[in-house]
């Protein structure tokens, strides 16, 4: 099929790259001049774990390029995917003017029947205001399909190439059979692709990730609860997740659910159930309890240093929003970072991937290093903000040589609690003992 993706982050870049993997052919389209550029060369322009050798070879093979020109990308295009951001406005609510403004600039160039589907997360509704700007434009025959994405990023590659399930929200046959023929290929497992109307479909996204961020924080409080009671949160978490109706998964406390989704789709379902006259309480409670939760990390050092952490300095493992990502959006480390630095201390970080982003974001208001042993170089305490692998089994001794002194404050459980003990140190995580 010949199919055209507006917008290249990071869900445009891998819809696109992958369906250019099944044999279709793909001109992806991006606004950012700089980025299709890069692109054109040859280079990835995002660090997602296997997408460098599907994107090289689909280039190679001519079912993967890339255009500036709106008109010249949907062209031949039966199947046009709207992959563009969907920011919280100022009230919270999504902001859809990417999604509305790209179809306006659609529907003036369209002359014969095409599947236009939103793969961006948008509230319900959207589908229906895509169409009216349609029909406001243009005479030609459209349907309106929502498509949204549930891959997580990291995994991002995996998750497309084999979704759990693929949801399509449409009631026009036709565009139906299209769909199903292009999704074919990923559910050959198996896995269901469900098809409903473009309500449930849009729906059906912000509830999933609403769950899954619920999930989490209950978890979050019930680490919370661990430390005050004495209880261990890794023992409740396995205690739990083998009963089959609350699953293993999405059960690992922290300081925070982060990353461009979560936050913003919590909140933009909020907003939206309040625009309907619902107060959905369950979601606020989610959200005021995530705010918190980014806090215990500094909380605990507070605690520590006896409130003073004026001239304190703190070495940083992990800066993205979880591992095997270069994305940095809503990252709690960015929050660390901000109280750290307002309270008068000093910070040197270090991460596999998102150095770069953050010294683009904070320039010089941190200190980075390229190597995770050099931030503990005069280090009072190591915090660790996320769980690359690389922070897992770390050299103790090197550590040691290094470390001012022998203080871990770890928000994501990385150390067995007997080793810590073993070695000697001072070790602070979440919902567990602490070890002193
Ligand atoms: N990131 C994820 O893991 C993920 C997963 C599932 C769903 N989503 C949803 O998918 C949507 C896109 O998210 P993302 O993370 O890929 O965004 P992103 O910010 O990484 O990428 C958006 C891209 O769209 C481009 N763009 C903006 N306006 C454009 C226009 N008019 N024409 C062409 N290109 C344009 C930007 O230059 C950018 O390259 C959002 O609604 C998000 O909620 C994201
Ligand atoms: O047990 C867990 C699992 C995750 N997290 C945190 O939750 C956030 C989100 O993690 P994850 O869901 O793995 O990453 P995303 O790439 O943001 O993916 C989510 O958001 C995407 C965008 O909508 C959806 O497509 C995915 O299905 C959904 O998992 C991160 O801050 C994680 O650290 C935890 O704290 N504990």
């Amino acid at each position: 099929m010949k199919i055209a993706v507006i917008g290249t982050g990071y869900v445009g870049l891998v819809t696109g790259t992958c369906l250019a993997e099944t044999g279709n052919k793909v001109i992806c389209v991006d606004i950012d001049a700089a980025k299709v550029q890069k692109m054109q060369a040859g280079q990835v322009p995002i660090y997602e774990p296997g997408l460098d050798v599907l994107f090289h070879r689909n280039i190679a093979q001519g079912r993967l390029t890339f255009t500036t020109d709106l008109a010249h990308g949907i062209k031949d295009a039966q199947i046009i995917f709207m992959a563009l951001p969907t920011p919280p406005g100022g009230d919270g609510a999504a902001d859809l003017s990417y999604i509305l403004g790209a179809a306006k600039d659609i529907s003036k160039l369209v002359t014969e029947y095409k599947v236009i589907v939103n793969k961006s997360t948008v509230p319900v509704g959207t589908a229906d205001k895509v169409q009216a700007v349609f029909q406001a434009h243009t005479d030609v025959e459209i349907d309106v399909v929502s498509n949204p994405e549930f891959l997580r990023e990291g995994v991002a590659v995996e998750d497309f190439m084999k979704p759990d399930r693929v949801v399509i929200g449409t009631r026009s046959e036709k565009a139906q059979k299209l769909m199903a023929e292009l999704y074919g290929p990923y559910v050959r497992q198996g896995n269901p692709i469900l098809f409903m109307d473009e309500r449930s479909s849009e729906l059906t996204k912000y509830a999933a990730n609403s769950f899954l961020a619920t999930k989490i924080t209950f978890m979050n409080e019930i680490a919370n609860l661990c430390e005050i009671v004495g209880a261990d949160v890794d023992a409740v978490r396995k205690g739990i997740g083998s009963d089959a109706r609350i699953g293993k998964r999405f059960l690992f406390p922290g300081i925070g659910y982060g990353g461009s989704c979560f936050p913003k789709d919590v909140q933009a379902l909020a907003k939206s159930a309040d625009e309907n006259e619902y107060d959905f309480q369950i979601l606020k409670a989610v959200m005021e309890v995530n705010e918190k939760q980014k806090t215990v990390l500094v909380e605990k050092l507070l605690k520590y240093y006896k409130g003073d952490l004026k001239g304190k300095h703190f070495a940083l493992w992990g800066l993205a929003f979880k591992p095997e990502t270069d994305d940095i959006r809503e990252a709690p480390a960015l929050y660390i970072i901000d109280e750290l630095v307002k309270q008068g201390a000093t910070v040197t970080a270090f991460d596999p991937e998102a150095m770069a982003n953050v010294k683009g974001l904070l320039g010089n208001k941190i200190h980075y290093v390229e190597d995770q042993y050099e931030a503990l170089t005069n280090a009072d305490a190591l915090l660790i903000a996320t769980e690359w692998s690389v922070f897992r089994n770390p050299d103790f001794e090197k550590m040691e040589q290094v470390l001012t002194n022998k203080v871990i404050f770890d928000g994501r459980n990385l150390y067995d609690l007997e080793k810590m003990i073993d070695l000697g140190y001072y070790y602070n995580s979440v919902g567990r003992k602490l070890i002193d």
